[in-house]
C-alpha cells in the first residue's frame, strides 16, 4: 500500500512515520507539510536521520491521486473537513486523526469545536475507528474518524460494562490525565516547562471536546441518552493517558463477573490487556506501545466499580490505532507493524 501523511511535522505525523517504517506492506510515498514543504523530514526530526531524509512536499491532489492509496491526516481540527471530500473523490481512503468527523450530529461541531463542519454529507458514511469495537465497519470504510485519545481509553474501559448493563448510565464520572505531547508540538503557555513541570492542572471543565464523543459512543451502546462528567488534567509526563472512571453498579457483581465481561468482550483482541486481582495499570506500562491496559476495583462500601485504563496517547490514542485501522481496512493482521513492546522503565 502506498500511503501519505498530511501534517507531517507534528507529533502525530512523526509517530506515524516511526511506526510505518516497520510496516512490511506500507510504502510511505509522501509526507505533506503545510508549513515546511521542501524541508528534509530528518532536519525537523533528527532521530529520523538516514531513515527519512526526503523533503516534505506541498499538498497536491494530482500528485496524491497518482501516488497514494491511503492518506493519514494528522492535522489540527478545522482542517480535514475542508480537504477530505476532495481526496475521497480521487478514490483515496482517508484516516483522519483529528476530531473533524468524530461527532455524528453536525450541530455539535460549532458548540464543542468552535467551527462549522463543511462536509456534513460525509458524517453519514464516516466510520468511528475504535478498532476493537467497530472492526466489521472499519473493514469496508473509505473514511475513518480516528477516536480522540481520552475517548479511546475511556470507551474501551466503559463500553463492555454499559453493554452488559451492569453499571448505571446516569452517574458516570471520568477523571483523565494526559502527558504534555497530547497538546501537540506547537508552543503554548500550558506546556511551557515552568508551567507544567512539577505541576498538575485540570482544564476545560465541562467544555472539553471529548465529552460529546464519549457520550455519543456510550449512548449508542446503551440505547440510552448518556450525560457524563469528564475532567482532563495535564500532568508532567511526555506521553500517556490515564482514565479513571467511577461508576455505580446496578446489581451485585463479583470481581470475576466483571472480569468475565471484559474477557468475553475482548476475546482475541491483541491490544487489550485486562488486569486481574485489583492490579491497576500505570501509563509507563504501555509507553510506546499500542496496548490499552484496563484494571478495576469494586468498592463495596460505596457500591462503585472504579476502572483505570491507560494508553500511550500518540500510539493507541492516535497513530498506532490509525495503523491498526489501516490493517483492518486492508484485511491484514491487526498487529502488522505494531509489535512494539512498552518501553519500561
Ligand atoms: N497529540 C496527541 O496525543 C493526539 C493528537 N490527536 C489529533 O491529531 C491531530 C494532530 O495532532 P498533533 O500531531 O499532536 O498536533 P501538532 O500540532 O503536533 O501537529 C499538527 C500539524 O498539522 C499541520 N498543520 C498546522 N496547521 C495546519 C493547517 N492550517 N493546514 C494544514 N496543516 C496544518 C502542521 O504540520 P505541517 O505544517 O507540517 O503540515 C502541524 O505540525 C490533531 O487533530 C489532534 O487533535 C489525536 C489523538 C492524540
Ligand atoms: C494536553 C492536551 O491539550 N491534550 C489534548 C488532547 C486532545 C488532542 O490533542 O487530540 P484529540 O482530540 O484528537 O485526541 C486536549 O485536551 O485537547
Amino acid at each position: 500500500m502506498k500511503v501519505a501523511i498530511i501534517g507531517g511535522s507534528g507529533y502525530g505525523g512523526v509517530e506515524l512515520a516511526r511506526l510505518l517504517h516497520n510496516h512490511p506492506y506500507v510504502e510511505l510515498t509522501q509526507i505533506i507539510s503545510h508549513s515546511q514543504a521542501g524541508t528534509v523530514f530528518s532536519e525537523v526530526y533528527p532521530q529520523m536521520t538516514q531513515i527519512l531524509d526526503e523533503p516534505m512536499v506541498d499538498f497536491n491532489i494530482d500528485q496524491l491521486a497518482a501516488d497514494v492509496d491511503v492518506v493519514f491526516l494528522a492535522t489540527p481540527s478545522d482542517v480535514s473537513h475542508r480537504i477530505v471530500p476532495e481526496i475521497l473523490k480521487e478514490k483515496i481512503k482517508c484516516i483522519d486523526l483529528s476530531g473533524d468527523f468524530r461527532l455524528k450530529d453536525p450541530a455539535l461541531y460549532q458548540s464543542w469545536y468552535g467551527f462549522e463542519n463543511t462536509a456534513k454529507d460525509y458524517l453519514n458514511q464516516v466510520v468511528y475507528g475504535l478498532s476493537e469495537v467497530y472492526q466489521a465497519k472499519i473493514e469496508g470504510a473509505e473514511l475513518i474518524a480516528n477516536p480522540g485519545c481520552f475517548p479511546t481509553a475511556g470507551l474501551l474501559a466503559l463500553i463492555p460494562l454499559v453493554q452488559a448493563q451492569v453499571i448505571s448510565t446516569q452517574s458516570i464520572i471520568i477523571d483523565g490525565k494526559t502527558g504534555v505531547s497530547g497538546a501537540g508540538r506547537g508552543l503554548s503557555l500550558n506546556v511551557h516547562f515552568a508551567e507544567m513541570n512539577e505541576n498538575a492542572k485540570a482544564y476545560q471543565l465541562g467544555v472539553h471536546k471529548h465529552i460529546p464523543e464519549l457520550e455519543q459512543e456510550l449512548s449508542e451502546k446503551s440505547n440510552d441518552s448518556i450525560k457524563l462528567n469528564f475532567t482532563p488534567h495535564i500532568v508532567p509526563m511526555t506521553r500517556g493517558i490515564m482514565m479513571t472512571s467511577y461508576t455505580d453498579l446496578v446489581s451485585e457483581q463479583s470481581a470475576d463477573d466483571i472480569l468475565d465481561i471484559y474477557r468475553s468482550y475482548y476475546h482475541n483482541q491483541p491490544f487489550i490487556r485486562i488486569r486481574t486481582n485489583d492490579q491497576i495499570p500505570s501509563t509507563k506500562e504501555v509507553y510506546g506501545s499500542n496496548y490499552c491496559d484496563i484494571g478495576f476495583h469494586i468498592d463495596r462500601r460505596t457500591n462503585k466499580l472504579i476502572v483505570v485504563s491507560v494508553i500511550d496517547n500518540l500510539v493507541k490514542g492516535a497513530s498506532g490505532q490509525a495503523i491498526q485501522n489501516l490493517n483492518i481496512m486492508a484485511g491484514l493482521d491487526q498487529k502488522t507493524g505494531l509489535n512494539q513492546l512498552p518501553i519500561y522503565p
